[in-house]
């Protein structure tokens, strides 16, 4: 047995007294295995082990001896979310001295102040995009942290969590890196990779069953439990028997509007009370979305997805912490990574669409991950999870495949065209590689080329750099172009940038709908389905033809048209109630799909300015535009803190044009348009020296 205080050896008591203080007492068997094979004393690792195991913790207490020893730390995670939450989660360690720093944000931006921090959280995206735009401090690195390093594997993101590892080991030769992972079958191979040592355990802090639910028997390997039989519905009747039994449970489903429909079903189980009222109106936001779900917290019961903004998402999970929310029902981006164990699990569907592939079933890895958020270590004596079978043999299949199977290997996604265009440049583009002798050698240490046929990646990358001499992003002898080393700071994929070069010049007069089709069109960018209903779109495009885009093929002509248009509203001001309901889409939505048209509106903006596309001032006021969602004629008075697009316009409604006009207003008549509040807050800006129309 080995406790924190044994650790005295390698940390000072400050630091086993702030842990100590948290609780932490005994180390668990797999934090043990870690420390014996050498954690602390700086060898690289891969932690494969179940959910809430204590991999952060072991990845903590690396990067506190690396920085009381003056070595900074990069810990990287797949989502901004889980960028805050570590954050806020390593902020108690200013305690000890230590400066902790989170860089999300603007791809473009070198970021040199961060390197003052001991411990850097970053995204793989944003990690990347700081190597290619030169920040000095990643080539001074004491430990990479890799949390959900089995991400290698994920096909969008998999290849720049690669590379990003790859190039920081080749710039960091003695960096201590360490990879945190769920369950793989093949942690080896990635330990073997970073020349570390495995440590791979299927312990858990709380003990977890899993088996299947058919009807109202709940099927384990050793045993089975019938529900009472309450209602038609099996689902219904585990959930009325979790919460009679005082415990939460988490329903996976495949699609968002499952997830919708299956809280619905459950909110009608379930009872109303005054916290979960209390709950319900502290919902903000008028649209469907916002009011089915408000419905559904009335009692007690939530749906969780990527359509829902921050701050619903947020308000779901404190409640649900808080075990005022007894159910929810979510898409399996609830089991990434976020911390929200509940005593069941139910995984309703195991299968699930992929565009291109069909209908698959989920791999065992993935199941893995959800029936993990099972039991709440402190809480619950056990956690239960089960997955959803229609019939006997349904069952047999899913015992033999999913609870007693295996997890499958991680494979590296890297040799994909997609991944490679963009990665090869950025390569070039960062002097990384100057040849293709060295750039062959920095792609030979990849783990792909450790894993699969290097022969193949070879063929790709031939083709690749094909691409990028044909778009003049780099020379015949490898040196990056102007053009080339400007595509790779603005992080876009060089095929994106081609688009827009050959689209804008290809239409005589460019106007604002043309420059929202072409971004639609790039290959960065996330497209609306087109229903039904959408039979408007025909309409829109005859009406529109000369000011959109050449593409050829009519079903993207169509998705990006509908996505064009929603951004046209946006910027139109138009609610973001109606622009929910007349695309069928989710508040959340709207954000991210805004976003990432912000960014690569500024991207053609750049590329404007630098090939003299003609479009350079009318892309740059776009992309204001679109981060606001107002007028052009607002922009000036949106720079105010506290003025969003729809108090901006009842200014400018009242008379205020500019910040002049409103230096000019007085203090009564701006509190009437602004509430007291806010008209305080802008008059003090407009005090401030520098603020000017
Ligand atoms: N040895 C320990 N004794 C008691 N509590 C511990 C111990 N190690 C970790 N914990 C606590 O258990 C919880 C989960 O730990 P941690 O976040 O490190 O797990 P994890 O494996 O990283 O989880 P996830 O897979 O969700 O990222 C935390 O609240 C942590 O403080």
């Amino acid at each position: 047995m080995l406790t924190i205080r044994d650790l005295i050896r390698w940390l000072p008591e400050s630091v086993i007294e702030l842990y100590e203080a948290l609780g932490i007492d005994e180390l668990y068997p797999p934090q043990a295995e870690a420390i014996e094979r050498g954690l602390l004393d700086g060898r690289n690792m891969i932690i494969s082990v179940p959910t809430a195991a204590g991999k952060t913790l072991l990845a903590e207490l690396a990067m506190l001896r690396g920085a009381l020893s003056g070595k900074r730390s990069l810990y990287i995670v797949p989502l901004r979310a889980l960028a805050s939450e570590k954050f806020e989660s390593f902020s108690r360690f200013s305690k000890l001295g230590l400066r902790v720093g989170i860089s999300t944000g603007d791809f473009e931006k070198r970021d040199e102040r961060l390197g003052r921090n001991d411990i850097i959280i970053a995204t793989s995206e944003k990690a990347d995009s700081l190597i290619r735009n030169g920040a000095s401090w990643v080539r001074r690195i004491g430990v990479l942290v890799v949390d959900e390093i089995h991400l290698l594997d994920s096909a969008n993101r998999g290849p720049t969590l690669e590379m990003t590892m790859t190039k920081l080991m080749h710039l960091n030769p003695e960096m201590q890196v360490i990879g945190l992972s769920a369950t793989i079958a093949n942690g080896r191979e990635i330990a073997d990779w970073i020349k570390g040592e495995i440590v791979s355990s299927d312990w858990r802090p709380v003990r977890l069953r899993e088996g299947v639910l058919l009807e109202d028997r709940l099927v384990f390997p050793d045993g089975e439990i019938q529900l009472e039989n309450r209602n038609r519905d099996p689902v219904l009747n585990l959930v009325l028997d979790t919460v009679d039994q005082g415990g939460q449970m988490l329903i996976f489903e495949s699609t968002r509007r499952n997830a919708e429909s299956m809280a619905k079903k459950v909110s009608g189980a379930l009872q109303e009370s005054g916290e979960t009222i209390e709950l319900a109106e502290r919902l903000s936001g008028e649209g469907k979305t916002a009011k089915k779900l408000a419905m559904c917290l009335r009692h007690g019961a939530a749906f969780h997805h990527a359509g829902l903004l921050p701050e619903q998402r947020r308000l779901i999970e404190l409640g649900f912490r808080q075990n005022v929310v007894k159910v929810i029902a979510c898409t399996p981006t609830l089991a990434a990574g976020l911390n929200l164990p509940a005593r069941r699990v139910l995984i309703r569907s195991y299968k699930r669409y992929e565009a291109g592939l069909g209908t698959r079933p989920i791999p065992v890895m993935e199941y893995r991950q959800m029936a993990g958020r099972a039991g709440r270590p402190g809480l619950d004596p056990y956690g239960e999870s089960l997955i959803m079978a229609r019939s006997e043999s349904e069952l047999q299949k899913l015992m033999d495949h999913y609870v007693m199977g295996e997890p499958e290997d991680i494979w590296s996604k890297l040799a994909s065209e997609r991944a490679l265009r963009t990665h090869v440049l950025a390569t070039i583009a960062s002097r990384f590689a100057d040849s293709v002798d060295s750039l062959s050698r920095l792609m030979a240490s990849t783990f792909y080329a450790r894993q699969q046929d290097p022969s193949y990646l070879g063929e790709t990358i031939a083709s690749v750099l094909e691409f990028l001499v044909r778009s003049d992003m780099i020379d015949k002898d490898l040196t990056p172009t102007p053009l080339g080393a400007l595509v790779s700071r603005l992080y876009i994929d060089p095929l994106s940038a081609m688009v827009m070069i050959q689209e804008i010049r290809g239409i005589r007069r460019p106007t604002v709908l043309t420059l929202l089709h072409v971004i639609t069109m790039t290959p960065d960018m996330e497209l609306l389905f087109v229903q039904q209903s959408d039979n408007w779109l025909e309409d829109f495009i005859s009406e529109h033809s000369s000011e959109l885009g050449n593409e050829k093929n009519f079903d993207w002509l169509l998705r990006e048209v509908k996505t064009a248009s929603m951004l046209m509203d946006w910027i139109n001001e138009v609610h973001e109630d109606r622009i929910e309901d007349r695309y069928s889409i989710s508040p959340g939505d709207l954000v991210r799909i805004a976003e990432t048209a912000e960014w690569l509106m500024s991207a053609l903006h750049r590329i404007s300015k630098h090939m003299d596309l003609g479009v350079t001032y009318l892309a740059e006021r776009l992309a204001l535009r679109i981060h606001y969602g107002a007028g052009d004629e607002l922009l000036q008075l949106l720079e105010l803190k506290g003025i969003g697009r729809v108090r901006a316009r009842k200014l400018y409604q009242a008379g205020y044009r500019s910040l002049e006009d409103l230096k000019a207003a007085d203090k009564s008549t701006l509190s009437e348009i602004l509430g007291p509040k806010i008209a305080e807050g802008v008059i003090s800006q407009l005090k401030e020296p520098g603020v000017s129309a």
